[in-house]
């Protein structure tokens, strides 16, 4: 059961649109969740399928003009959706830290990095100019910079691209807010250096008792750090459990195919099975339906619920659509 003291962000019903030639169209159709204290939350789809969209309509980072937000984000006693840009500026950086995919478009070019992590300070905080310097080399050493002091100095271009990621981390976190926004954090990063960022998330959550929505295409990386997971198709979340059950049971067609396209080991390669066709554009998606029947088209059409609503199968394990009831791989007959 949830406690509700511990929900930190509790999204219901959210609907975002963008406009495209005069009409609005959803990219996120119909979200709901919640994130805990002490929790990393993934959310998980390909390309596409509107885990950004959920992250800029938590934050307030859009085009009003062009972008329609319905629903609600429920952050304390205020509704995220309903804000005015004075309110979100305020929730921004200090109670909800963003951290964007390419740390170089986070930071100005022309300023030194520890300058850049101090105006965050600027904008939320009473200190005073050493303060803010000394809680910046705080920041940097909490964040695992080698040298904080001299790194204050720095410009962005003559840091590594972990070093920047590192920076734009030490930037969310500054004010101690407590809900991070992850979206693919490390995915222009290498490899070796990816582990780094996200043992140092994981670090910075246990010790600030924050949630975190981490955004991902990557199940490398859900395994790695999450607690909960939400796998998105095509602008709703069609399955969502925690870690250990959705590696281990996974239920819907799209959740098992994501899961079958890794390869555990050279010796699986065999008996991958690749997800056909992509996700739909925005235009295109169908509305009505199960948004992932067109890829499996040998499941019989009557496996399929005429409009899929997420179901609670076990405690905490929602799915959509009950044609995983029959789903198999096409290659299995
Ligand atoms: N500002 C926008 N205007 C119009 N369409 C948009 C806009 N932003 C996103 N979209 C469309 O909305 C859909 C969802 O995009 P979104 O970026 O949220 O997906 P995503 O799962 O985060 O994928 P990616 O990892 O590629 O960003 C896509 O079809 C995308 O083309």
């Amino acid at each position: 059961m949830d406690n509700q003291q511990n929900v930190l962000l509790d999204v219901e019903k959210l609907h975002t649109g963008y406009r495209l030639q005069g009409e609005f169209y959803d990219a996120a159709d119909g979200i709901s969740f919640t994130l805990k204290r002490n929790e990393v939350l993934a959310i998980v789809g390909e390309s596409g399928c509107g885990k950004s969209t959920i992250a800029s309509s938590i934050v307030g980072l859009y085009d009003r003009k062009n972008t329609r937000v319905e629903g609600e984000i429920r952050y304390k006693n205020l509704n995220l959706v309903n804000l005015s840009e004075d309110l979100f500026n305020q929730v921004r950086g200090n109670n909800i830290g963003m951290i964007f995919q390419d740390p170089m478009a986070s930071l100005n070019p022309l300023m030194k990095v520890g300058d850049q992590v101090a105006e965050a300070l600027l904008y939320h905080t009473d200190m005073n100019k050493q303060q803010r310097r000394d809680r910046v080399i705080e920041l940097f050493n909490q964040v695992g910079m080698p040298k904080p002091e001299a790194m204050y100095d720095m410009y962005p271009h003559e840091l590594s691209g972990g070093l920047r990621q590192r920076v734009v981390i030490a930037m969310a976190v500054a004010c101690k807010p407590e809900i991070i926004i992850a979206d693919e954090p490390t995915t222009a990063l290498d490899v070796t250096i990816q582990a780094q960022i996200l043992d140092l998330l994981k670090k910075i959550q246990k010790e600030s008792d924050s949630g975190i929505i981490l955004i991902t295409h990557d199940l490398g990386v859900v395994a790695e750090t999450a607690d909960e997971v939400a796998v998105m198709y095509a602008g709703q979340i069609v399955e969502k459990a925690d870690v250990k059950t959705l590696f281990t049971h996974p239920l819907h067609p799209y959740t098992r195919s994501l899961l079958n396209s890794i390869p555990q080991s050279d010796d699986d390669k065999d008996e991958l099975h690749v997800i056909q066709g992509t996700v739909p554009s925005l235009k295109n998606m169908p509305r009505t339906g199960d948004r992932f029947a067109a890829r499996i088209p040998w499941i019989p059409a009557e496996a399929h619920e005429a409009d899929p609503q997420l179901h609670e199968v076990e405690p905490n394990h929602f799915v959509r659509c009950t044609c995983w009831k029959t789903f198999h791989f096409q290659d299995e007959g």
